[in-house]
């Protein structure tokens, strides 16, 4: 079992728009081991975007946070620190995959930009990992399908080979066999060393690829059960019963 590349200790972020203000995490402790997949699951609106947010750097200017983020064990405390994480150590897939994309070039021409920078593997092997069809690799990003930029969006996060790869829902909008595949390809990320944490709504096409090592689960802000797939699947609360059962 690998070391954390990421850890939330404590972690609390106040959202305030001026017209709404809410706690939207609330004492967050998370640690996303190297080699393993963590995955986050919880309904609508519970806050896992935000915390994908607070462990990427990505939080919309209206939150205040307190608490700590840790970067394969250092404190991240300022944006230049995470600029320069989230263009090597850190790879993010946005829960809205074109975010990841400047619109005013073709994915091909950011991926080659990705690929000429880092040196890591290649563009033809990113876009296989992230099952992302290159027949459409000179379209625009906003002339993507929903499901084909978010396969794009994992292209561009696995070229720089992240330490921490943080994936917001990566199969939304997929088929059952593409998604099935995507988790796999995950997996062999995670083998390879890399620390996955996936928050996800495709819970039982996931589970169904055997592929997670640890679920967390989040209720209203907060982390609210944690563990192994066995220790979750035999949980007697009515409530993870009732996650696992309707969500996906
Ligand atoms: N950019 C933002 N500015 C202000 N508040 C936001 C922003 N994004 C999300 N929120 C608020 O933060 C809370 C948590 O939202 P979040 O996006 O983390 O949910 P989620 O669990 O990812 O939901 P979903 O499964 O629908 O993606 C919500 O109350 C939402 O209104
Ligand atoms: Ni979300």
């Amino acid at each position: 079992m690998g070391g954390p590349v990421a850890e939330l200790r404590g972690l609390t972020v106040h959202v305030d728009t001026g017209r709404w203000s809410e706690t939207v995490l609330e004492a967050v402790d998370l640690v996303v081991p190297a080699g393993q997949i963590t995955v986050l699951l919880g309904e609508s609106g519970c806050g896992k975007s935000m915390l994908v947010a607070a462990l990427t750097g990505t939080l919309p200017e209206s939150a205040q946070s307190t608490g700590e983020v840790r970067i394969t064990s250092t404190p991240v405390l300022d944006q230049r620190r995470w600029r320069h994480l989230r263009a090597g150590t850190v790879g993010l897939v946005p829960q809205d995959g074109v975010t990841a994309f400047s619109a005013d070039d073709t994915v091909g021409a950011q991926l080659r930009e990705l690929h000429r920078l880092h040196q890591a593997g290649s563009v033809d092997e990113a876009c296989a990992a992230a099952c992302y069809p290159t027949d459409v690799i000179e379209l625009f990003p906003h002339q993507h399908s929903a499901g084909q930029v978010q396969r794009a969006a994992l292209a561009a996060a696995l070229l720089p080979a992240p330490e921490l790869l943080v994936v917001d829902e990566p199969t939304a909008s997929v088929e059952t066999s593409l998604s099935h595949q995507i988790w796999r390809n995950l997996r062999a990320q995670a083998d390879t060393g890399a620390g996955v944490l996936a928050v996800t709504q495709d819970v039982h096409r996931l589970l169904d690829t055997g592929v997670p090592d640890r679920l967390r689960f989040m209720r209203e802000g907060r982390i609210t059960a944690a563990g192994t797939v066995a220790e979750v699947s035999a949980s007697a609360d009515p409530y993870l019963q009732g996650l696992l059962r309707h969500v996906g």
